[in-house]
């Protein structure tokens, strides 16, 4: 696998953090996630192919024990507001003094400085701070957010995990880690660019849902069908669009000009009607093979079992018969290769972390008998 040998400590956080860590294990790096000594239960429901350890870094000992991991690791990922990593003693400056090499990850939202930094937030925050916020939903409603995955995810994981690959990268010709600020409103403004940078071709002039990639466009927005699913359009280009009249059965010559904006909103009455005549398997059959670019908008429970994602095998389940994307993207010669197993339990994996690091018996129960780790037998939990 494309990551094969690289070793990462992932400090255990909510979302982001987690499925950036879960990217390089499905590639192939070897994930340690660190996880509190006095918890039971794992909020991490990305902890794909990791191991954990139970320390304690509110102890002198368990920050000594992480800059050991540290200093035999490629990649660290922290993912606490700015001023905890630097709080225990374990900020970048001492980290890297002992291990130069190191890629010492930051996974926050607002970043390492700034009126926010030290700042609580979520992911609807990041991206109401990135401007993006402002420009997703309908006309006169509030905005809207997509879950969590803007700010979370693609501009948090996804970003952060590029600016380690990157390092990594940099860090075969010069032997030298580095410090990765990855804040997360940055992240989701980034991924935001081609709104900015599309602002002079007047793509964004009209008010919120009512321009052509934010719903106000008639060929490009969902439709309910007959049985109450939705099918999603996107026909942009005109030779599409054509398609889709045709597909709709509607005259070109009975509508006004595709991108008449003032006839927008009358056009969209007229494809929501035609929309309404249909079930989602009967205009399935109908634009399947056409260049209309009009698909079902799959749910969960039925996105498995499409054709076009079965063929790809683009959904993989676990031993446990959980179901998840497979990762992306492909890599030809060398592709992920998940792990089907179950997650692993807090501190399952704390003594032989510890041994493969090079601590002996004595060293982990002593460790353990002081609270400083804690060691999960698998067994007892099944
Ligand atoms: C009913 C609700 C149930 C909830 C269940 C959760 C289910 C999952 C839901 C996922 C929701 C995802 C949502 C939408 C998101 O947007 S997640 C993104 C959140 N934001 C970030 O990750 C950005 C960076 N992080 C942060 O800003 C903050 O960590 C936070 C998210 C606001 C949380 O703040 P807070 O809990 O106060 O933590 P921090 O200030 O970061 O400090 C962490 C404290 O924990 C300690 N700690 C850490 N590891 C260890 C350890 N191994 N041993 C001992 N202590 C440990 C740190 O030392 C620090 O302690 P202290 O400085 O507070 O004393």
């Amino acid at each position: 696998m494309a990551l094969a040998g690289v070793r990462v400590l992932e400090l255990a956080g909510l979302a982001p953090a987690p499925f950036c860590g879960m990217i390089l294990a499905d590639f192939g790096a070897k994930v340690i996630r660190v996880d509190k000594t006095n918890t039971t239960y794992s909020t991490d429901t990305m902890a794909r192919g990791k191991r954990s350890i139970a320390l304690n870094l509110k102890s002198p000992e368990g920050v000594g024990v992480l800059k050991t991991l540290c200093k035999q690791s490629d990649v660290l990922i922290e993912p606490f507001r700015h001023g905890v990593m630097e709080g225990l003693g374990l900020g970048p400056e001492v980290i890297l003094k002992e291990n130069p090499q190191l890629v010492y990850a930051r996974l926050t939202g607002f970043g390492q400085s700034g009126k926010y930094a030290k700042s609580a937030g979520h992911d609807i925050n990041y991206i109401s701070i990135s401007g993006l916020l402002s420009r997703l939903g309908k006309n006169n409603e509030n905005p809207a957010f997509p879950l969590n995955l803007l700010a979370d995810f693609a501009g948090g994981s996804y970003i952060c995990a590029l600016g380690i690959v990157m390092s990594l990268f940099e860090r075969t010709r010069s032997g030298k880690g580095q410090v990765i600020d990855s804040s997360m409103v940055e992240g989701a403004a980034y991924l935001g660019s081609f709104v900015w940078k599309s602002q002079s071709l007047g793509l964004w002039s009209r008010p919120r849902g009512e321009n052509l990639l934010d719903g106000g466009a008639p060929f490009y927005t969902t439709y309910m069908t007959a049985d109450g699913k939705y099918m999603a359009v996107g026909a942009l280009e005109p030779q599409f669009y054509k398609e889709l009249l045709k597909g709709l059965d509607l005259e070109s010559s009975d509508l006004p000009n595709q991108m008449s904006f003032s006839d927008w909103p009358e056009m969209k009455k007229q494809f929501a009607e035609k929309f309404l005549e249909k079930t989602q398997e009967q205009w399935c059959q109908i634009f399947d093979g056409t260049d209309a670019c009009v698909t079902p908008v799959l749910s969960f429970d039925n996105v498995t079992m499409h054709e076009h994602n079965r063929q790809r095998g683009s959904f993989l389940w676990d031993d446990e018969g959980e179901v998840s994307p497979r990762p992306a993207p492909l890599l030809s010669r060398t592709p992920a290769a998940p792990s089907s197993s179950r997650d692993p339990f807090i501190g399952e994996h704390t003594y032989e972390v510890l041994t493969e690091y090079g601590f002996n018996v004595k060293e982990i129960s002593a460790l353990q008998s002081s609270g400083v780790i804690t060691c999960n037998n698998p067994k007892s939990q099944l």
